[in-house]
């Protein structure tokens, strides 16, 4: 059994539908999902192993991807990633959007990519799949290793 450690924030409630999703996945091969969502409001806490982050879009100011597009209600796991040594436990970047967004889809996840330096390893839209949390699984044991 292995466990494997993932940070999330769900405004609306679709990526902890997803979040359950991955949990189950986990569960069906014997493993375990280390989960911590972030809010607006959580304190903030050493991460002391490596891990990944799930986080949705959620942009304001524009329709394009330039710098006047500005991430709105998700900051708080971004503040996260920055406390203390954090940063250099992020293994990888899991989005979600939705596709009507166009260029904007899962725009966050990618700035977060590139912020880190990590890759974005999976997304999905809204509450994604079975199928999707199953591929996604697999990348995070792939990225978190063992
Ligand atoms: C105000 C608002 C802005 C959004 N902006 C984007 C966007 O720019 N790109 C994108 O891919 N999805 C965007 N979405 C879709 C959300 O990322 C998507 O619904 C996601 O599943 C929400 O996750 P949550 O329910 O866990 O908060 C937006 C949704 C809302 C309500």
């Amino acid at each position: 059994m292995s466990e494997y450690r993932v940070l999330y924030t769900s405004i609306e409630g679709n990526t902890e539908s997803f979040i359950n999703k991955l949990k189950a996945e986990a569960e069906a091969v014997g493993d375990q999902l280390s989960v911590l969502e972030i809010g607006e409001e959580n304190d903030f806490a050493h991460e002391k192993k490596p891990y990944v982050v799930v986080v949705p879009t959620y942009l304001n100011g524009g329709t394009g991807t330039g710098p006047e597009v500005i991430e709105i209600f998700t900051n708080g796991l971004g503040d996260y990633v920055d406390y203390g040594n954090n940063a250099r436990y992020l293994r990888g970047v899991i989005g979600s959007g939705n596709r009507n967004f166009n260029d904007q889809y899962i725009l966050t996840a990618k700035r977060y990519a590139k912020k880190y330096n990590v890759p974005v390893i999976g997304d999905y839209e809204l509450r994604g799949t079975q199928r999707e949390a199953e591929k996604i699984f697999a990348r995070i044991k792939e990225t978190l290793g063992e």
